[in-house]
């Protein structure tokens, strides 16, 4: 049975272990790895089935045979070049950290090298199927526009910098535009999924992203709409937000969980 390990216990985590717990997901949750051990101790306490070890990164690189990474952009560059050189396959969450051209660069190769795959689920977005199908011809136009309530994006580097004060914004308010390389350095806990779409498409630079802080929301709202050689798409998601941690909606967690489940599936539907 494929031998898990999860690092980072939040949200995201927290959904996959639960899934694999419950034997939605045919797979030995076998170690888990957080800042905080009390994270660990504390989902490890809600489990049932499973009573998964808790590990340094170094002790679960070398003990698991997939790594789940759901933790930061900068968990990702510490941990998954060394993954892979481990010769792991790795599910990334936090794919923002790919906006790097030289991180994006040596995990691409290392993972050629070391026969390894690289996983990066759909997130809180409906439409990468598309964007793949798309990208076999040619694509001229990809944007990405996200609005969230404004607390949604507290502790953004660039609310931060801006010193944006977002529990005073009262109408629906553009904080940001421009390609998703810049977004997800700016926000890089609430675009993620815009380093997504530009893998699956047109790359880091010429894919566009808005941010928007909007008081009269309840869901984190994500739309895309890419234009090409195919045609036209548009898609729309009007994401709950996790109680626990608002940045992030429940669909990420459950892309997590249908993308572990289509890797264990002798069937695979969908592009
Ligand atoms: N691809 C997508 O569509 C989406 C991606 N994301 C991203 O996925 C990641 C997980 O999201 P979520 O579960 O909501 O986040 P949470 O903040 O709920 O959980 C992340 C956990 O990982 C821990 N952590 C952070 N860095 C490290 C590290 N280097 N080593 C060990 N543990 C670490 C955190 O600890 P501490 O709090 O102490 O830092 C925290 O316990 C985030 O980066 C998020 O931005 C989220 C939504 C959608
Ligand atoms: O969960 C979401 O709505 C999207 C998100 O935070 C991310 O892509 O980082």
């Amino acid at each position: 049975m494929l031998k898990i390990g999860v690092i980072g216990c939040g949200f995201i985590g927290g959904q996959i272990c639960k899934a694999i717990d419950k034997g939605i997901i045919d797979a030995e949750l076998y170690a888990l790895c957080d800042s905080s051990e009390s994270r660990v101790q504390e989902l490890t306490a809600s489990l049932k089935k499973y009573s998964p070890t808790s590990m340094t990164i170094e002790e679960l690189l070398q003990n698991v045979d997939l790594v789940i990474e759901c933790a930061s952009q900068k968990a990702v560059r510490l941990i998954v070049p060394q993954a892979l050189e481990a010769g792991r396959n790795v599910m990334v969450m936090s794919v923002g950290a790919l906006a790097d051209e030289e991180l994006r660069e040596r995990l691409f190769t290392l993972a050629k090298q070391n026969n390894c795959k690289l996983y990066f689920p759909s997130g809180a977005v409906a439409g990468i199927d598309g964007i793949n199908s798309a990208s076999a011809a040619e694509i001229s136009s990809v944007t990405l526009t996200t609005r969230k309530p404004p607390m949604g994006l507290a502790g953004a580097p660039h609310v931060k910098a801006l010193g944006i004060k977002l529990e005073t914004i009262e109408k629906e308010t553009l904080l940001f535009e421009g390609p998703a390389a810049e977004a997800v350095k700016a926000f890089p806990a609430n675009v993620n999924v815009a380093a997504t779409i530009s893998l699956a498409g047109i790359g880091f630079e010429r894919t566009k992203v808005r941010v928007i802080a909007d008081p009269a929301l309840s869901r984190n709202v994500h739309e895309i709409t890419v234009e090409g050689e195919f045609g036209k798409l548009s898609t729309r998601v009007e994401n709950l937000p996790s109680p626990e941690n608002p940045k992030t909606s429940y669909l990420a967690a459950l892309s997590a969980i249908s993308t572990l489940k289509k890797i264990l599936s002798p069937v695979q539907i969908g592009t």
